[in-house]
């Protein structure tokens, strides 16, 4: 029995390059988020995993970063869910702002609580917890049952969506998740208990 599952966050995209909120604008990887990719890709392999299917976002960084894993890992035509109930969280009315401008405009604080607090909406976007209202559900229906059955599991998806799925995961606080931050193409190990509690959990870093 398995009952693996591996999160990895997207590799840089273009407007993680530039600074730039990006929530669910469509932008593409980096030559570096390429980079990455292809080495979360080795770093999976080096352990010998073969992965029953994969998951991925609505949107191309996270659809790619999952690619190019699955080639990495000699399973280029593993069957790939997507849904965008695993996008990155809706940044509303800052999508397509740079990070330190706003900061500029709002201050260091009120950017710091836009992007990291649980419960608090960037304007016309949605709150960790907005985000987790969708990806916890989806996880608990769609994903986790094929972990529970003893397979492997890929998620190529977000920073926030992830961070969502691992507050849940961890049993984190809101106060907690405050802290966590991702690193892009990053994979992230759970392997879980038949009960669905988590066994152990592995940063590839
Ligand atoms: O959507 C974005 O801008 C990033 O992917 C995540 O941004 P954050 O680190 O500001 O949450």
């Amino acid at each position: 029995m398995s009952r693996t599952l591996v999160l990895v966050r997207h590799g840089q995209s273009e407007w993680n390059l530039k600074n730039l909120f990006t929530g669910w604008r469509d932008v593409d990887l980096t030559e570096q988020g390429v980079a990455e990719a292809k080495a979360a890709g080795e770093k999976l392999k080096a352990r010998g995993l073969k992965f029953d299917i994969a998951f991925t976002s609505a949107l191309k960084r996270a659809q790619r970063t999952c690619q190019l894993i699955l080639d990495g890992v000699g399973q280029g035509d593993l069957k790939t869910v997507r849904d965008q109930a695993l996008n990155e969280r809706d940044y509303g009315d800052l999508s397509g702002l740079n990070k330190d401008d706003a900061r500029k405009k709002w201050g260091e604080e009120q950017v710091h609580i836009w992007r990291r607090s649980y419960d608090v909406q960037p304007p016309g976007g949605e709150s960790l917890k907005d985000t987790g209202a969708r990806v916890w559900p989806y996880y608990l229906h769609d994903l986790q049952p094929h972990v529970l059955a003893g397979g492997t599991v890929l998620v190529a998806a977000h920073g926030n969506s992830l961070r969502a799925l691992i507050m849940a995961l961890d049993g984190l606080s809101g106060e907690e998740v405050v802290g966590m931050e991702l690193g892009t193409g990053v994979p992230i190990v759970y392997r879980l208990n038949a009960d669905s509690t988590v066994a152990s959990k592995e940063v590839l870093a």
